[in-house]
This record gives C-alpha cells, sequence and structure tokens, in this order.
C-alpha cells in the first residue's frame, strides 16, 4: 500500500486539496456530506496550510486536524520575502505538523506559483521533505496564473518556479489558469472547475499506482517518466462515452488539448509518457491498447502503460513530461517586462516626489 502525503498550501492549494477531499468524500453525491471518512484506495494523509486564516475556514470538506494556521493572521499579501521569512520563523512546527502524521512514499505538494505564501513556502518544504525523508518522492503541482493578473504575480511565478528547480523535486506538474480560463465565464466557477480537474486527476494516478494493475504500471515507472525531459509535465484525462468511436481515440483523446492542463503539443514536446487505462475487462482490448502505445512510443520515446480493471467505461490518464515548455518561456518574457516597467514606473515616481520636495528644500515652516 502506498503512503501519499497531500499538501495544499496558501489559497489555491488549499482549494485544491479541498477538492480532493470532496471527490474522495463521494463528489458532488447526495450521499457524499453523509460519509464521516475519506475513501482513499491508499493511506493519504492531507494537509491544508496557510498564513491567512480566513482561508483555511472557507474549506468545506478538509478535517479541522488537517488544517494547520502559520501565524500572520492575514496572509503575507503576495510578498515571498515574508513567506519566507514566516516559513523559516515556523518552519519546526510546520515540519512537526508533518512528521507526526508518519512515513511517506510519495508527496505531492500544491500551490500557486504566484501567491506570497504557497509560492515562497513550497520549495522551503519540498527540500525539508528531502532531507527528512530519505526514500520520498515528490512532485509540485504548481499552478500558473491569469496572465492578466498582474505584474507580482507574474513575478513571483517566475522566480518560484526557478525556486522549485533549485530543490530538486522529482518532478513538476504544471496547471496553468491562463489555458483552462476557457472552461468558464466567471472566474469563482473557473477555479472549481480547475481545481476539480486537478483533484480527479491526482487520486486516478493515486488510485491506480496501488492498483493491481493487469499491465503493471508503479512509483518507479512515474519517477521515470517524472525525471524526463525538463523534468516538468502535466496530466491529461479522458472519459469515454456512448460517442467514443474506440479505445484507441479514447486514448488520443487523453492527449489532446481539451483533456490536459497546461498547454502542450504531445507528440512534439512529450519527452516520456505514461498511460493509464481504466475500465471493464469487456471494455478492455489489451491488443488494442498496445498498439496504440506503440504508436505514440514511436514518437515520444519511452512510454509505460498501465491497464486497472474497474467497472465502467474506459478513463484514460495521461502523464508525460516535456522537453520544451514555450509558454513557461513567454511568461518569463511577459514577467521580466513587468519588473522592468515596475521599476520604471517607481523610478519615474520617485523623482517626482524628489522634484516636489526640492521646492521647499531651503524653507521652514513658518507660523
Ligand atoms: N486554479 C486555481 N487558482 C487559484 C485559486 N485561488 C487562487 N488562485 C490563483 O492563485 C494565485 C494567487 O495565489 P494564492 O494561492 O491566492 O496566494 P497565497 O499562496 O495564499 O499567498 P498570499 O495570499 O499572498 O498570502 C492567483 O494566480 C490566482 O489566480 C483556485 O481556487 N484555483
Amino acid at each position: 500500500m502506498l503512503n501519499v502525503l497531500m499538501l495544499g498550501i496558501g489559497q489555491c492549494g488549499n482549494r485544491i486539496l479541498d477538492a480532493v477531499n470532496r471527490e474522495s468524500f463521494g463528489g458532488s453525491s447526495k450521499l457524499s456530506k453523509y460519509y464521516s471518512r475519506q475513501k482513499f484506495p491508499s493511506r493519504v494523509e492531507t494537509l491544508a496550510i496557510n498564513t491567512a486564516v480566513n482561508d483555511l475556514k472557507e474549506l468545506k470538506f478538509t478535517a479541522a486536524k488537517d488544517r494547520l494556521h502559520v501565524p500572520n493572521l492575514h496572509g503575507v499579501g503576495a510578498n515571498r520575502s515574508l513567506g519566507k521569512q514566516g516559513f523559516w520563523d515556523n518552519r519546526e512546527m510546520i515540519m512537526e505538523e508533518i512528521e507526526k502524521r508518519g512515513d511517506f512514499d510519495i508527496a505531492f505538494v500544491m500551490t500557486s506559483s504566484s501567491g506570497g505564501t504557497g509560492s515562497s513556502f513550497t520549495p522551503l518544504i519540498i527540500h525539508e521533505l528531502k532531507e527528512r525523508y530519505k526514500n520520498i518522492t515528490v512532485i509540485a503541482v504548481m499552478v500558473l496564473p491569469f496572465r492578466e493578473e498582474g505584474s507580482i504575480y507574474l513575478q513571483n511565478a517566475a522566480f518560484s518556479m526557478r525556486d522549485i528547480m533549485e530543490v530538486q523535486s522529482d518532478g513538476i506538474i504544471l496547471v496553468d489558469n491562463q489555458y483552462l480560463k476557457r472552461l468558464s465565464g466567471d472566474i469563482k466557477t473557473a477555479y472549481d472547475r480547475i481545481n476539480e480537474m486537478v483533484a480527479e486527476r491526482l487520486l486516478f494516478l493515486i488510485e491506480s499506482l496501488d492498483s493491481e494493475m493487469l499491465s503493471v504500471t508503479d512509483l518507479g515507472d512515474f519517477k521515470t517518466v517524472m525525471r524526463g525531459g525538463l523534468g516538468m509535465g502535466t496530466l491529461g484525462f479522458y472519459e469515454s462515452d456512448k460517442k467514443t468511436a474506440s479505445l484507441t481515440s479514447a486514448i488520443e483523446g487523453s492527449l489532446k488539448p481539451g483533456g490536459l492542463l497546461y498547454p502542450a503539443d504531445v507528440y512534439e514536446d512529450a519527452a516520456r509518457a505514461m498511460i493509464i487505462i481504466q475500465g471493464s475487462r469487456e471494455s478492455l482490448d489489451v491488443d488494442e491498447i498496445t498498439k496504440s502505445v506503440e504508436k505514440l512510443s514511436s514518437k515520444i520515446g519511452q512510454v509505460f502503460k498501465g491497464i486497472v480493471i474497474k467497472k465502467g467505461r474506459p478513463k484514460i490518464l495521461s502523464v508525460f513530461t516535456l522537453g520544451q515548455v514555450p509558454d513557461l518561456e513567454m511568461l518569463y518574457a511577459q514577467a521580466a517586462q513587468a519588473i522592468q516597467d515596475e521599476k520604471s514606473r517607481k523610478t519615474r515616481a520617485k523623482k517626482q516626489l524628489d522634484d516636489a520636495f526640492a521646492y521647499i528644500e531651503d524653507l521652514e515652516e513658518v507660523y
């Protein structure tokens, strides 16, 4: 059995974690609120960490014991320096809260890359986890901002992604708000839908890694995939319905833009992949799956496949790492421009104020 730790840090991370807990309480079904225990396939410990007490209060499906408030009542206001300090001041308290939950094989640390708390805590927590748990696999789930959210968010995203690369997690799963905002007109519904998509994919992954598979993929294979290319990638998903023509088209569906959490041309950009197919025995034709995966391997290189027998129509999860990330490069260019603009605005404003003060330089107040 896998021992899994899921940390949601900062508001965005907390909400994704809440979506995970919601899914595992039975999703949106009418009965879900009557369940008192999460139905995870593995031993999964969840913990929401935040400096803003109100963000923690807003969670609906995360037990009170799984919410950790780090003193600093109302968040750090997107300031990563304050965030880092907040972590250092409370490091032992935070790590004790994690360590008392036991040993772990894998941890998913989920956060926005652009706020203050999550984006500054996450690299530091990943570092601590790697130091304290010698055999742990740590995967960061990083949410990129809407590009029009402002210069501080862009700059935070650029620097926090670099910090994450430096602490050497075992891989980064990218989720792009900008790319996914097409899912809904208003922001609240978009957030809910994005969080739900991330939760659904992560739970599918955890369940599969811990299942008796007809064709086996395990944590070792997952790690190999995550180590491919730039060490960052994303997840795709496809759920068959009556209209799905074949298993092959379902597998291809999990690689199409509509199912991905980050924009990528899988056939061009992917470095390694893992395709996990879940479905009833009658719905899965192993020869067809093998052929589709072989076709994919001829384009991508290494593709692992896993088959899990489970009631229902086929559902497919694709996990892949990327060898190139043009959209991320664009984000860095935008962030650099935003930092420059902010600097020149500050210099201009300072000069204007200095010019104004110059008028009274040699004068005294007269009463
Ligand atoms: N997908 C998704 N993104 C969110 C959600 N809530 C906030 N965000 C994004 O997260 C970024 C802001 O980060 P937060 O998580 O709110 O910040 P924080 O880590 O709590 O840090 P501070 O509030 O500065 O202390 C913005 O880019 C938002 O668009 C959410 O529920 N889902």
